[in-house]
């Protein structure tokens, strides 16, 4: 393909992004989807969108799921591969349509894009083992072909603060952690964070924040709410992150 439209949880920029990413694209040209804009605020969006320019990388906001961003990501596309025709021109060749390809983590919402792009209803399932599948190129417009189905991105099972980050964002199946830690984690992050605080935690759930220990929060809330179950706790924390009941806003800040 001649260009990587690389998808990004805008809630985890960095925890969604692969190191081996730069290596993998070559001489591709890259585009940074950050989706699921609406679940950060404009503060976090403009501060991504200054970090991006100020690398020289295109970055474009989405939300998969209502469709923004689509369009513009389409024009981006065409545009970031323009050199291919003229390279080809120079050689005395035809033009041809540019090619796209989707990629990032799971469950960041790529199929989303590409269903939205496509106007279809339903991606095809990524290949499970044993099934053989086509991949097909799939005409977008005029001089634009796009892989009808993402590549996934590997997760990095070694980084531990990526993981828990993709666990607090519901970006890894629930089976594969524990969520009393996980909630523990979140908390410990919100109650630093300039936009959420303590008193959002008391507002919320009606108990004062004792200290700045996410286990120790966790075990209140159980006694308070749900007779001293951990995991239930837990679970309406995440859940109410998830939600935007502390705001909508951004886990990670870019590096300064
Ligand atoms: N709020 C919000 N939800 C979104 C957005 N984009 C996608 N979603 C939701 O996120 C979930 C995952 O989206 P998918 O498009 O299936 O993600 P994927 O990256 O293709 O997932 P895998 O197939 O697991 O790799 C779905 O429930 C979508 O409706 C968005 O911009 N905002």
């Amino acid at each position: 393909m001649d260009v990587v439209i690389e998808v990004r949880d805008a809630r985890i920029p960095l925890a969604t992004t692969h190191p081996k990413m730069d290596s993998w694209l070559g001489n591709r040209r890259r585009i940074i989807v950050m989706n699921r804009e609406d679940m950060v605020s404009a503060d976090d969006r403009n501060a991504w969108a200054t970090y991006f320019s100020s690398q020289g990388i295109k970055v474009i906001y989405s939300n998969g799921q209502l469709g923004m961003g689509t369009m513009k990501l389409g024009r981006m596309a065409k545009s970031a591969a323009s050199t291919v025709n003229t390279r080809r021109r120079e050689k005395g060749l035809l033009p041809r349509p540019v090619r796209a390809g989707i990629v990032g983590y799971p469950n960041v919402g790529k199929s989303s894009l590409i269903n939205r792009l496509l106007k279809r209803r339903m991606c095809p399932a990524a290949p499970r083992p044993g099934v053989t599948r086509e991949l097909k190129w799939v005409r977008f417009g005029k001089d634009l072909e796009l892989l009808d189905s993402p590549g996934i991105l590997p997760m990095r099972i070694s980084d531990q603060t990526a993981a828990l980050k993709l666990a607090i964002c519901d970006d890894i199946g629930e089976r594969s952690y524990d969520f009393a830690d996980v909630a523990a984690i979140l908390v410990q992050i919100l109650l630093r964070h300039p936009a959420v605080g303590s008193e959002a935690f008391r507002k919320r759930y009606k108990i004062d924040v004792d200290s700045d220990c996410g286990k120790l929060f966790v075990t209140k809330l159980s006694v308070h709410l749900f007779n001293g179950d951990t995991t239930q706790a837990a679970f309406r924390i995440l859940s109410d992150f998830r939600k935007g009941r502390f705001g909508w806003v951004a886990l990670e800040r870019p590096p300064t």
